[in-house]
This record gives C-alpha cells, sequence and structure tokens, in this order.
C-alpha cells in the first residue's frame, strides 16, 4: 500500500506520515522544501518523540521523498499507482496542489480503486476544498470522467506539533495526544485501514468541537500571551489574565457547540480541560509566533472567531470574549509572519468597515459586523 502525503513538515512528520506508516503504508513524502526533501531522500528513518506524562519515541521508516517543484512528473506517476493522499500544507496552499492531483488522476490506470483524498489541515471541510480546486482546473466533461478515480474524505486532525529545533534534523517533538476524525461515508464499503483514526458518519460535531475549541482556544492564548509579551505558550497559560481571558472564550463556544451539536454539558467541560492541559505542556516548546501564525486566516467567515462568534449572534448570544480575542489578534504584530504585517498595514492605511468587510466576509448587515467594527476603530485609535 502507499500513501502520497504533501507537506513534510510538522503535522506532516509527526502525525499523518507517522500513522499511516504505523498503518502499513509505503510513504511518499511530497514538498517543495528542496533541503527538507535532500534530507528525507537521504535518510533511512527519522524519530518521532511524544512528550508529555508518558513520553514515547517511534521510528519512522520505509518512506520516500520527492521535490513537487522540480519533479512534478514523478509526483504525478506516484499518485498515479498510490492508495491514499493526503495533504498537511495548510489550508490556504491546496490550490497549488490541486494541479498535481489532477495530472495523477489523469495517469490514474481507470481499472485501479479510487485514490483516497484526505487533507489534513486545520479548516472545515478542507478536502472538499481540494476536491473544487482540482475540479475546476478541467471541463466540467474531463471530471466527471476522473471524479470516479479518486474519493473525497473529510478529516479532523489534533495533535500539537510545535516548531522544531533546527538541529534535530528530521526528528519531530510532537505531544502525546492525537486524534483523527475521518468521514466514512465516502469510502462506501472499502474505508482505508488506518488503526490511529477513526472514521464517523458525520465529521461536523467533531471538526467544530476541534477548531472551536482547541484552536480557538489556542490562538487566544497566543493573541493574549503575545500582549502580555509571553514567547511560549505554556507560559502565557500560566498567567492568571490570560487564563480567565480564555477560559471566557472557551465558555462561549462550548455554549455554541453544546447548543448547536447537543454534546453533553459536562462531556465538553472534560474535553476543554483536557485540551487545556494539552497547552500547559510544558515539555513542549510551542510559541506564540506559531500558534498566532496568519492572522488574516485566523480571522476568516468560518475560522475559529469569527465562525462560532457569527453563529452565537445568529442564535441571540452575544459573544463578548470572543470579540476581546479578535481584539487581542489584531494586535498581533510579528515581523516575520507576512499576514501580521499585512493586517498592521491595513489598520494603518484603510477604514474600519472595508477591513472587517475584506478580512471576515461579514455582511455589514450581519449582527458581528458592528461590534467588530468597533474593535477595529479602537485599535486604530490607540
Ligand atoms: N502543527 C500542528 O500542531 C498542527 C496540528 C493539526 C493540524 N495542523 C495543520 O497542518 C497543516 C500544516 O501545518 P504544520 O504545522 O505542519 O506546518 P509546517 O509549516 O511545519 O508544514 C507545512 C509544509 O508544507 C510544505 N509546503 C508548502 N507549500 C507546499 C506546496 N505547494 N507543495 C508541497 N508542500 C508544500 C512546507 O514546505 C512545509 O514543509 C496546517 O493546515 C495546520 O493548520 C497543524
Ligand atoms: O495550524 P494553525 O495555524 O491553523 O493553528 C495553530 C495551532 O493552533 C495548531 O497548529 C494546533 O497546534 C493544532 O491544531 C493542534 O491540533
Amino acid at each position: 500500500m502507499k500513501a502520497v502525503h504533501f507537506g513534510a513538515g510538522n503535522i506532516g512528520r509527526g502525525f499523518v506520515g507517522l500513522l499511516l506508516h504505523e498503518a502499513g503504508y509505503e510513504v511518499v513524502f511530497a514538498d517543495v522544501n528542496a533541503e527538507l526533501i535532500d534530507a528525507l531522500a537521504a535518510a533511512d528513518s527519522y524519530e518521532v518523540h511524544a512528550v508529555g506524562a508518558s513520553s514515547t519515541t517511534t521510528r519512522v521508516d520505509g518512506f520516500r521523498a520527492v521535490n513537487s517543484a522540480t519533479d512534478p512528473e514523478r509526483v504525478v506517476s506516484e499518485i498515479a499507482s498510490a492508495d491514499v493522499l493526503t495533504t498537511a500544507v495548510g489550508p490556504t496552499i491546496l490550490r497549488f496542489i490541486a494541479p498535481h492531483l489532477l495530472a495523477g488522476l489523469r495517469a490514474r490506470p481507470a481499472e485501479l480503486p479510487p485514490l483516497q483524498v484526505m487533507a489534513c489541515e486545520n479548516a472545515i471541510n478542507a478536502t472538499d476544498v481540494l476536491h473544487d480546486e482540482t475540479a475546476a482546473l478541467c471541463t466540467p466533461a474531463e471530471w466527471t470522467k476522473l471524479a470516479g478515480r479518486a474519493v473525497f474524505a473529510n478529516t479532523a486532525v489534533d495533535r500539537i506539533v510545535p516548531g522544531q529545533d533546527p538541529d534535530a534534523g528530521l526528528d519531530v517533538t510532537v505531544e502525546t495526544f492525537f486524534e483523527w476524525a475521518i468521514e466514512r461515508t465516502p469510502f462506501g464499503d472499502d474505508v482505508p485501514a488506518i488503526p490511529g483514526a477513526h472514521f464517523v458518519d458525520d465529521l461536523a460535531p467533531y471538526i467544530e468541537r476541534k477548531l472551536f475549541t482547541v484552536n480557538t482556544g489556542h490562538a487566544s492564548i497566543a493573541y493574549f500571551g503575545f500582549i502580555a509579551g509571553y514567547e511560549r505558550i505554556a507560559e502565557a497559560l500560566a498567567d492568571p489574565v490570560v487564563e480567565a481571558a480564555v477560559a471566557g472564550v472557551l465558555e462561549e463556544t462550548s455554549a455554541l457547540l453544546v447548543a448547536k451539536h447537543e454534546f453533553a454539558e459536562e462531556a465538553q467541560t472534560r474535553y476543554r480541560e483536557t485540551i487545556l492541559e494539552r497547552f500547559r505542556n510544558e515539555a513542549l516548546p510551542d510559541t506564540v509566533e506559531r500558534v498566532g501564525r496568519q492572522p488574516l486566516r485566523k480571522l476568516g467567515r468560518h475560522e475559529r472567531f469569527v465562525g462560532p462568534a457569527a453563529e452565537l449572534s445568529e442564535r441571540g448570544m452575544a459573544p463578548r470574549a470572543l470579540l476581546d480575542a479578535m481584539a487581542a489578534a489584531l494586535r498581533f504584530d510579528v515581523p516575520a509572519d507576512e499576514q501580521s504585517v499585512e493586517l498592521q498595514r491595513m489598520l494603518r492605511e484603510r477604514d474600519a468597515e472595508a477591513i472587517v468587510a475584506d478580512v471576515t466576509g461579514l455582511a455589514p448587515t450581519h449582527a458581528l459586523f458592528a461590534p467588530i467594527v468597533e474593535r477595529v476603530r479602537e485599535r486604530q485609535q490607540a
């Protein structure tokens, strides 16, 4: 069995590649980072160090590596004969994976079982995005012909994999916790055998609970922590002011999740507490800069702040802590982060309504639009 995995970075090597390897797949990593791909191609194995209460080390071997920027023909032939295709490149990069996938499907013998495609990104329905980007590159008639050569399943992936020590080479330090939930129905009777994953009929509750608890909480720590001058996530959360602000945010998203998906309140409280414990893991060198990265994406319409806040407003509940977290995000000023630089430029040069419309995608008539505009104005005046 062969899996082509796009994105040999933190989650690629430390989670998706690892679980596919443990499931018995030969993993072919595809990435545009030449140094990384050369190192993987030259290595026999790397280690995944899971750190926390019960630390473990797992060796990953039997993989290959291909540079998708310089050797697209090889990528096509690998996809044409693969069983599984996964990605962990970032939601905004999926459109660059689509041409490879389309070419791979064109070259794939029609008699092979369909390629099982799963995008493992922090975004709702990321695999659908990859599907749509791929279908848009050919005519509807050709897509009708090719569509039978692949099945597309959305997933929710959860494991904190921080930025890695440059001296660690290919080895990856991760937390011990992990969860990989995958839609079952697209596969019909041929569900991939990945023991580390679980397959669910309805992914929405899983992905929304994950994104609006883990990622909303994480990003809130990053933005409040950045303002308070912290470098690490664990030390930011140890500050009672940050902790209280984050608790307020998670109470709001939990209220939505309980109301919308009918999670038992106690179960959601336990889930939240487990997650806060994960963020407190001192052995995990995770930084506010990594977790707060790309604030414009994180302030998007269906993302971790505006998504739940908009739904709360629509249900007649007024989100306050989420608005505070969004206001904190506006202060994320990190020269190395292109989106942070762009956000600060927008705040200096454009009017508040235009910023809110562009960044959040909310209509001016939406109940959340005016409160966010107010936060943007406050930031501009400060
Ligand atoms: N790190 C985590 O804790 C974590 C956990 C769950 C989900 N995720 C999600 O996984 C995805 C990747 O995150 P990460 O932390 O591993 O980031 P990362 O930067 O470590 O890895 C991304 C990799 O994608 C590669 N890449 C970029 N453009 C590419 C292209 N056009 N073709 C092929 N490869 C390309 C990069 O070179 C890099 O190696 C994101 O969507 C993130 O939200 C991350
Ligand atoms: O990857 P992002 O930028 O969407 O979010 C940053 C972190 O919150 C994220 O990578 C978490 O570590 C991860 O989602 C945990 O499962």
